[in-house]
């Protein structure tokens, strides 16, 4: 008997991807196990008419699957790091990132190829507040409209004329092969990237080594170090739900560099931090920069944040 494996996730068509991706994975490195996707809905992807950050945010997607590794119905669970809370339920780990894919924010339009081309007053989509303070805070003059749903859903109303632009993660268009879609690529210097996008972890039980031993092979130790500093920042500033801020770490050699960023969700206030350290503290990092950002202001614009929702 051939070893099974099977993948909890999300129905929708990036989680798909990602989850057939792990699974491919596997199955290249372990050419002798049998791998199975385990579809299933989750509480994020059943209300669609209410703004996320209302709802709870990020774990309304995740809840479901991590049930489904307790129970027994699935033995990993395939997640968008963007999506996953900073902490993790007793029982399951997370301890597998793979290589991250293009971590920037794209500005998807059928009729403008930048952001500076936008005339003033243009309706801009999304639902991110992270994306929504920076795009404030460069264009004031800018309509931002909430924009929710997957992928495709999102492009859909972009091409019914709801949006003259809309910013999507480039990550999810890239995946799905909506590459050509993407008019224009934001730096982190104009949209500074949440905390993991372009991430995908694997999640699974804390006491299933054969489990942990299959997913080794999948890890990439220079995106785990990366998101490792992002996800401390945002722990430390307990930005667990939908929160404006952004958390990008790069590596030069073995130097991280975290820039991290916290607005208020009219974009009239960002602050700023940013701090280098050798990859083996990454941890430490993200805390340092959380600091620098508290020390700035960071948790009034958070509190505030959180009452205006
Ligand atoms: N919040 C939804 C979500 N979760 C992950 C991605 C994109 C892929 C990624 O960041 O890995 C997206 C879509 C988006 O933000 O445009």
């Amino acid at each position: 008997m051939s070893q099974m494996v099977r993948i909890a996730t999300r129905k929708s068509a990036l989680a798909l991807w990602q989850a057939e991706y792990v699974k491919a994975e596997l199955e290249k490195h372990h050419p002798e196990i049998m791998v199975q996707l385990v579809p299933m809905s989750t509480q994020g992807d059943k209300i669609l008419d209410t703004p996320l950050a209302k709802i709870g945010g990020k774990g309304l997607f995740v809840k479901e699957l991590e049930m489904a590794l307790l129970d027994g119905r699935a033995d990993i669970a395939v997640h968008s790091m963007k999506d996953v809370p900073v902490a993790f339920p007793e029982g399951l780990v997370l301890q597998t990132i793979c290589p991250r894919e293009d971590p920037r924010d794209a500005f998807v339009s059928n009729h403008y190829a930048s952001l500076a081309e936008l005339p003033a007053g243009a309706v801009v989509g999304t639902s991110s507040l992270r994306r929504q303070c920076q795009l404030k805070a460069r264009r004031p003059d800018l309509v931002i409209k909430d924009l929710r749903g997957n992928v495709n859903t999102r492009l859909a109303k972009l091409d019914q004329g709801d949006f003259d632009a809309i910013i999507l993660a480039a990550a999810g268009l890239i995946r799905l092969g909506f590459q050509p879609r993407i008019a224009g690529w934001l730096a982190p210097e104009q949209s500074l990237p949440a905390n993991g996008q372009g991430a995908v972890g694997i999640e699974c039980r804390a006491d299933d080594p054969r489990i942990q031993q299959l997913l080794a092979a999948l890890h990439d130790a220079d995106t785990a170090d990366r998101v490792l500093a992002e996800r401390a920042m945002n722990r430390r500033l307990q930005g667990g739900c939908q929160v404006p801020i952004g958390a990008y770490a790069e590596l030069d050699g073995d130097t991280l560099w975290l820039r991290g960023l916290v607005g208020s969700l009219d974009g009239g206030q960002i602050l700023q931090a940013e701090a280098k350290a050798p990859r083996q503290q990454a941890e430490a990092l993200g805390v340092q920069v959380a600091e620098a950002l508290l020390a700035e202001g960071a948790a009034a614009l958070l509190a505030a944040a959180y009452q205006e929702r």
